[in-house]
């Protein structure tokens, strides 16, 4: 778990997170299921990895304090998540996550005080790439400091993951079954790239 590297100070802070991460995991499992019913799949079909004791929420705090060349440095640089799904809180100010769409970075709409849902590489591969993981970034700003914090929802590293497909023989298998642990090491061996690549290991030749 990891706990044990929390910060004691500010006093409420680990039981804030812990209990943020608590709340976090019923959002996450309701939204896999309703993922699943909207594409006439069963309901259980991407929750039922997410075993409820050691299933991960990994948590990442992200400070962006105020950049006077936001043309030369960047918040974070291009990458999808790993995670299944994302949860991630902005506060104070607004601004800075980019995702890639048709070779164009555009802004995240992201209204105040909403919680914005990121699918990763493990949803679209056990969604047989009905989700696509995007390739997004965050930019500093000149004249604004930005705390986010971002919750990542993954199965147990033990896990094997498995396309969903509707019916096996309409489907084609786009992603094949994969270990977690081994699709995790590879992501992280050969990150960062340049574009969206750590994907292509569980792709069907
Ligand atoms: O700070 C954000 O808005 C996004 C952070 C992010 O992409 C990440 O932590 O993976
Ligand atoms: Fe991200």
């Amino acid at each position: 778990m990891g706990l044990h590297v929390w910060p004691q100070k500010p006093n409420n802070f680990r039981q804030a997170i812990e209990q943020y991460v608590k709340e976090s995991r019923k959002v996450f499992n309701d939204l896999l299921e309703a993922l699943a019913e909207s594409f006439s799949l069963e309901r259980h079909v991407f929750v039922q990895y997410f075993h409820h004791k050691d299933s991960e929420v990994n948590v990442r705090v992200n400070y962006y304090p105020p950049c006077p060349r936001p043309d030369l440095a960047l918040g974070i640089t291009p990458h999808t998540d790993a995670s299944a799904l994302t949860l991630l809180m902005e506060f104070d100010t607004t601004g800075g996550l980019q995702v890639l769409r048709d070779r164009k970075w555009v802004a995240v709409p992201w209204p105040r005080d909403t919680l914005l849902v990121n699918v990763g590489d493990i949803l679209e591969i056990m969604s047989n790439g009905r989700l696509k993981s995007p390739w997004h970034r965050v930019v500093t700003q000149i004249d604004a400091e930005r705390f986010s914090i971002a919750l990542f929802y993954n199965p147990p590293s033990r896990t094997e993951i498995e396309p969903a497909r509707i019916n096996a023989t309409m489907e084609r298998e786009v992603y094949k079954k994969v270990a977690l642990r081994d699709y995790l090491q590879h992501f992280y061996k050969i990150s960062p790239t340049s574009e969206k690549q750590a994907i292509d290991f569980a792709k069907v030749q």
